[in-house]
């Protein structure tokens, strides 16, 4: 008998479908065994202060990494949009499969959209992306702070805390809560994040059978696509307390990537955006068109609205 191959993973409901769906795929296609090892991370415990504030998004990353290194585990399944753009030395990004929904979702139990809501209204998140992309459309909202695991968001909406909240629909389709995606944001209003939808499965550098195996599963137009979107991101410098969207869809052969970036000391500065198309067939291909909307992003003063180094 094979040992088995171990998953690591966060124990929201989310992740622990998304690894689910992970270990149920390769045990049907390889005839491997696959077994789960759920772990809670820092990213989960930190609820109350914004996660751009205190380290950023790698908090839901790091303890599975360490469960990788000890040899505890030996992939992790992650939300792409929550893996950093540099991995730690050691660790590849093995393959990443292919995308749900990659749209944000208006979720609300009054109003529509974005564009009914009443003047002044509340809106939930704390994603600093969502937070300028609203005020670029309605600088009128009033956003607040939303964390937690996606039941304890809609909960906190259904308590009457806001008018309105924004969330992943791809999150909210695969735990069956789709029902409550009053409207979905038009991808040219509310530019999603790099990677999202997408699942990327993490393991070490040098576990070369399983990165050979994992090879064979991934979604090349998914993974093209969110590499032009990652490469946007690291290009710009990478960090998650940066305004910053970037969505790359297919037209046939050719690539186009929309991305804008927002200051974050001053939410209502008026966006930078760009959009660009190339024919990309691989990977260096996706990475040089990120490249290159990040590069006219920096020519249109991008650098202003960057952190400091
Ligand atoms: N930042 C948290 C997070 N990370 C991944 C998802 C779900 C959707 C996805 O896979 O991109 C969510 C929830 C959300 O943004 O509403």
């Amino acid at each position: 008998m094979n040992a088995p191959t171990v998953i690591a993973t966060r124990e929201s409901r989310l992740a622990l479908w998304q690894a689910e769906h992970v270990r149920d795929t390769l045990m049907a296609r390889f005839g491997l065994p696959v077994e789960l090892l759920g772990m809670t991370t820092r990213g989960d415990q930190i609820l109350d202060r914004a996660l751009s504030k205190v380290g950023g998004k790698g908090l839901f990353v790091k303890e599975l990494e360490t469960a990788l290194e000890e040899g505890r585990a030996h992939l992790a399944v992650h939300s792409l949009k929550d893996v950093p753009m540099e991995l730690p030395e050691g660790f590849a990004l093995a393959a990443i499969w292919e995308r749900e929904d990659p749209r944000d979702a208006f979720v609300s139990n009054q109003y529509d959209n974005v564009d009914a809501l009443p003047q002044g209204a509340v809106v939930g998140t704390s994603s600093l992306r969502r937070v300028v992309q609203l005020l670029a459309r309605r600088p009128d909202l009033q956003i607040e702070p939303l964390r937690g695991n996606l039941d304890t968001r809609l909960r906190k909406l259904d308590e009457g805390g806001f008018h309105a909240i924004v969330l992943a629909a791809a999150g909210l389709k695969r735990l069956g809560l789709a029902s409550r995606i009053r409207g979905t944001f038009d991808p040219e209003v509310m530019i999603p994040a790099a990677g999202q939808g997408a699942l990327g499965i993490e393991v070490r550098e040098d576990n070369t059978a399983l990165r050979e195996l994992l090879a064979q599963t991934l979604h090349q137009p998914t993974f093209l696509a969110c590499h032009a979107e990652r490469a946007v991101s690291r290009s710009l410098g990478g960090s998650c307390s940066m305004p910053l969207a970037a969505h790359a869809v297919w037209e046939g052969d050719t690539l186009r990537i929309d991305a804008a970036l927002g200051d974050a000391n001053e939410l209502t500065r008026p966006l930078l955006r760009t959009r660009l198309a190339a024919v990309v067939t691989d990977e260096a291909g996706a990475r040089a068109l990120g490249n290159e909307a990040a590069a006219q992003l920096r020519a249109a003063g991008a650098g202003s609205y960057l952190p400091a180094a």
